[in-house]
């Protein structure tokens, strides 16, 4: 979130100004309503810590936003979920809302290639005491998805799998975490509607950074929407959550 919420500010660094708003609600009014009455008032104290922390960081616009988050914890009790994956975790703010909304013996294995962000956000896990629940890699997810699989044992494992990483990747993530996630489990693919821009003819006006990304979003999304293996929805919270559920 690259939000101040005291004066509803953006802040962060300059590039990435225009991405401050992290919700596709084009109402600043009506975003800030959401966060206040819904998210803010039932927002753990270790997760408004997190939130702060990261706001002040450079890369801050990268970060789940809180009412994302709120999402992801919902979702993981809905479906009774122990073991799950989260693939890009920054200063952590999606993994300490799954690892709260996980039972005691729950786990999340976490991937990311920096652990620098990671231990950003640890002090703050481990004082919410969930850092038991976290097993940490710092690492290339995909080269590691392919090492899980190689062992038979980890497929169809995984309740759940949060992907918010390198969208280039995504559709090589889907091909390889839809084996190790669970018939009835569920996937999500975080910034599916990439701040709109999969809706804009391509020589619209956009920041480099989006257009950079863009058709491999695109290409996701029509993936997504003909594979058969999945039901797939289309959520427009944060910059749009794609839940995919395994069906076979
Ligand atoms: C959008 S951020 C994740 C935000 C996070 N879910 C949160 O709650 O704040 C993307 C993360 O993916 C990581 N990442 C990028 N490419 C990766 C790769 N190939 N393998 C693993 N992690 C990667 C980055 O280091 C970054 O921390």
């Amino acid at each position: 979130m690259a939000v101040n919420h005291e004066d509803n500010k953006p802040v962060g660094h300059k590039l990435y100004s225009e991405l401050a708003h992290k919700s596709l609600l084009r109402s600043d009014a009506l975003y800030k309503y959401v966060l206040d009455t819904s998210v803010f008032p039932r927002e753990h104290p270790c997760l408004k810590e997190l939130r702060e922390m990261t706001d002040k960081h450079p890369r801050n616009v990268m970060s789940t936003p809180a009412d994302e988050g709120q999402l992801i914890s919902m979702l993981v009790k809905l479906i009774n979920a122990k073991n799950t994956m989260e693939i890009g975790v920054y200063t952590g703010y999606s993994l300490l809302s799954t690892a709260l909304a996980l039972p005691s013996d729950g786990k999340v294995l976490a991937l990311d290639i920096n652990r620098e962000y990671y231990e950003l956000g640890l002090p703050m896990i481990e004082k919410a005491g969930v850092a038991h629940k976290i097993d940490f890699r710092e690492v290339s997810a995909l080269s590691f998805l392919d090492q899980l699989l190689q062992d038979e044992n980890n497929k169809e494992t995984f309740d759940f799998v949060f992907v918010d990483a390198d969208k280039d990747n995504y559709l090589n993530y889907h091909k390889r975490v839809i084996d190790l996630v669970k018939v009835g489990g569920l996937i999500g693919y975080d910034n599916t509607l990439w701040t709109g821009s999969v809706a804009l003819p391509p020589d619209a006006p956009m920041l480099e950074f989006i257009r950079g990304y863009r058709d491999y979003v695109i290409e996701l999304n029509k993936y997504l929407a003909q594979d058969s293996r999945v039901e797939i929805c289309q959520l427009t919270v944060g910059d749009g959550i794609t839940l995919c559920r395994r069906i076979s």
